[in-house]
């Protein structure tokens, strides 16, 4: 490709990194166009461009050398200074492109109205009728109100059942009384609740006539909205600092006898009418759709922070010499290193892989929302298992390829002048929220195992489960010739998933047949059946790429794409670094293969990142603005360490 149809090319740039660029065999922007979606690619230029021009929106000094408050302070500075600004920038309804702005200005620390809009306003659009649209839902995306999501406990989080935060119905007042009645029913975690919201949705279990009916959602006025003062029968604060995420105020919450009106419950679905009759969901799993909703936006969300991580290294390692392959030659770029090659590109594959999943995951959840809203329940089951394997497997092996970049930067990748640790915290945090992964994993074994059955009763199931029905038909690598194509991978694949998943569905009939309970027989079963759900997810990752792969256009970008394809595919079924072919296939498009994702050095934050790969100059540069070097002595040595050794120097000299 000729060298100046590269987007990224700029005068000035090291040229290291120019090198790098003219060996491009496809033009950046197209695959950008692919990796976001077309509308999304030039939506994140025009964000970035009128960002740009505001200065107020750029950051006053690099994050790391700020304390937390200051963190927060910033933060909640760039809000401010964005709700001025925000809908010239943002189609605010579009949930990417706002999430696109909020990493440009405010970065991945978290924010206090993170919540607000990943579960605050889709709790409310997916569980309040219409009326509590008209009442809460314009107020918040207004943002004349900020709002969370109130369910984690100090004692349980995973096992919703076991809430214990209490929402009793009063008849005769016609009211909820809400109550944390023991130390673990604190709501604890959720974000943005210790000092920015004034409201939360809080999830609470629903007691009529002293029966028990299971977590229900509750609006909760938390903060007075003239004074921000706490309200009264409240308890609230921050639950202090974090691995990562420090820019966001995660909070708890006591409630003690706190009367809200009966409307507060969300009546989407589930009904408490004033007499007291309940009137039960159509599906009892509807109160849980805001959780339904982040897991499938969390797929891009983790693909993003991949690509955050393997730009900064990839860059980094063209710019970076170390030690010889050749000893009459000079010092070469450690990307010509194999074992660098195998250490960042199979994760440059997954980041593409994990992109394209994600806008699946994402276009899944739109289909299921609108076929909800024909009341059509059907589809749920499949979304839930879909998004509970992807969200477990992407946050996992994301984490995974993060921490590979950050070893692949050598001594700089641990320095805060990177970024890695805090695109490494908030990476794992996902492991985490949302449903910890292993549990997520077996919720995806659940309907696996079902699928089993209905193939064992002769059926055939269909969608991404419909492999399952091809038991029989053995495939395995050796069986694969050169040149078969990725169809044979993605059989050898299938094969593997297959086999698995039928393991673990016999052990688990093993287990019920030998007298336990359904219960015991399953968790002795969980470590296969939950690799059975990671094969099975592996599996929808590696197809919908190439089925994805198959759709483009343009010739060169699909050529990288299906050399992407060929090593993603190697490396997930050998899963160990491929072979020597398709690194040398990826190396000359290693740097624009990153700059494709057209990540902004004010979205990256990292000096070793940087566009332009002037990285020693400015590490320097980095260092000169820590705070600990604006005195020559710190005042903290003066006054603890220096006497110390004064008084140790006296007592000798006595
Ligand atoms: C001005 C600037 C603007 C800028 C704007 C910027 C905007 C955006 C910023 C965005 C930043 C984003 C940051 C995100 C921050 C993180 C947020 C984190 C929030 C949280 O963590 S909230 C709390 C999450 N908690 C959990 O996930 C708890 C996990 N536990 C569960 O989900 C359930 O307990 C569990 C494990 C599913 C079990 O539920 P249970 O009720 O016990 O059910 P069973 O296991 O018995 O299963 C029975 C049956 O139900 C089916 N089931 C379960 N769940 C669902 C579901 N959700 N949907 C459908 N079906 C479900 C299950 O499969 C079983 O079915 P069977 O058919 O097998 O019986
Ligand atoms: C950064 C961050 C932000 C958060 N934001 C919010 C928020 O806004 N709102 C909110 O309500 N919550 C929030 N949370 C809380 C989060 O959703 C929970 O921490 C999460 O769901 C995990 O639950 P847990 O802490 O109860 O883990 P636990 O369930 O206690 O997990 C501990 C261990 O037990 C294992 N385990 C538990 N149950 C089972 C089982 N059935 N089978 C096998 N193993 C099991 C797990 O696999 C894990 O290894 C946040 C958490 C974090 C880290």
């Amino acid at each position: 490709m000729s060298a100046h149809l590269n987007a990224a090319l700029r005068e000035g740039d090291n040229p290291e990194l120019t090198e790098e660029r003219r060996k491009a065999t496809f033009d950046t922007r197209k695959l950008a166009d692919e990796f976001f979606g077309s509308h999304l690619a030039r939506r994140r230029r025009e964000i970035a461009k009128a960002i740009d021009a505001i200065p107020e929106l750029h950051d006053t000094k690099p994050l790391p050398f700020m304390t937390r408050e200051e963190k927060v302070e910033e933060a909640a500075r760039k809000v401010f200074t964005l709700s001025k600004h925000i809908t010239d920038i943002v189609d605010l309804s579009n949930n990417r492109e706002t999430q696109s702005l909020n990493e440009m200005v405010i970065g991945i620390e978290g924010m206090p109205i993170s919540l607000h809009f990943a579960m605050f306003i889709p709790a409310l659009q997916g569980q309040a009728d219409d009326e509590q649209k008209r009442e809460w839902l314009d107020r918040a995306i207004r943002m004349e109100i900020i709002g969370t999501y109130a369910q984690t406990e100090l004692g349980h989080g995973t096992n919703l059942r076991m809430l214990e935060t209490t929402a009793t119905y009063d008849k005769q007042n016609k009211e909820f009384i809400l109550n944390s009645p023991t130390l673990t029913s604190l709501k604890w975690w959720p974000g943005n609740m210790g000092k920015s919201c004034n409201y939360a949705i809080v999830v609470a279990n629903l007691i009529i006539d002293d029966k028990l009916l299971g977590p229900h959602s509750f609006m909760v006025q938390l903060r007075d909205e003239n004074s921000h003062e706490t309200m009264p029968n409240i308890q609230i604060g921050d639950i202090g600092p974090k691995m990562a995420y420090n820019s966001s105020d995660n909070g708890f919450l006591k409630l003690s006898n706190l009367r809200i009106p009966r409307r507060n419950m969300l009546m989407k679905h589930a009904k408490v009418q004033e007499d007291g009759t309940y009137k039960k969901p159509p599906h009892e799993k509807l109160a849980y759709s805001a959780m339904v909703h982040v897991r499938s936006h969390m797929i891009t969300q983790h693909a993003m922070l991949l690509a955050y991580a393997l730009s900064i290294s990839t860059r980094y390692s063209c710019i970076r010499r170390q030690g010889y392959i050749d000893p009459k030659k000079d010092e070469v770029k450690v990307i010509e290193y194999q074992t660098q090659q195998h250490r960042l590109f199979p994760h440059i594959a997954r980041a593409y892989a994990f992109a394209f999943a994600g806008t699946e995951s994402i276009r899944k959840f739109e289909i299921m929302k609108r076929s909800l809203e024909a009341g059509n329940i059907e589809l749920i089951a499949d979304l839930h298992a879909l998004t509970s394997g992807l969200k477990a497997v992407v946050t996992y092996l994301a984490g995974q390829g993060i921490e590979q970049a950050r070893q692949a930067c050598g001594g700089h990748g641990y320095s805060m002048a990177s970024y890695m640790g805090e695109i490494y915290g908030v990476g794992i945090a996902g492991c985490t929220y949302e449903g910890e992964n292993l549990v997520m994993m077996q919720q995806l074994g659940r309907y696996l195992i079902k699928a089993v059955k209905s193939v064992k009763e002769g059926k055939k199931p269909t969608g991404y489960v419909a492999y399952l029905a091809h038991a029989g038909q053995r495939h395995s690598l050796i069986d694969c010739r050169p040149n078969e194509g990725y169809a044979e991978h993605i059989r050898a694949f299938e094969h593997i998933a297959r086999r698995q998943t039928f393991r673990a569905a016999e052990r688990l009939q093993k287990y019920e047949n030998s007298g336990l309970s359904t219960e015991q027989a399953w968790n002795n079963c969980t470590v296969e059946l939950n690799r059975a759900s990671r094969l099975h997810t592996r599996l929808f990752i590696a197809c919908n790429f190439y089925e994805r792969v198959l759709d483009v256009e343009d010739m060169a970008v699909r050529e990288v794409l299906e050399d992407l394809l060929h090593l993603h595919l190697n490396y997930e079924l050998i899963d160990i670094a491929s072979y020597a072919l398709e690194a040398k296939k990826i190396r000359p498009n290693a740097v624009s293969l990153v700059d494709s994702w057209e990540i902004t050095d004010r979205e990256h934050r990292s000096v070793l990142g940087r566009r332009d790969g002037h990285v020693y100059e400015n590490l320097f540069k980095w260092a000169k603005s820590s705070d600990l070097n604006q005195n020559d002595v710190l005042p903290s040595h003066k006054k603890h360490l220096l006497p110390m050794m004064l008084n140790a120097r006296k007592q000798s000299k006595l």
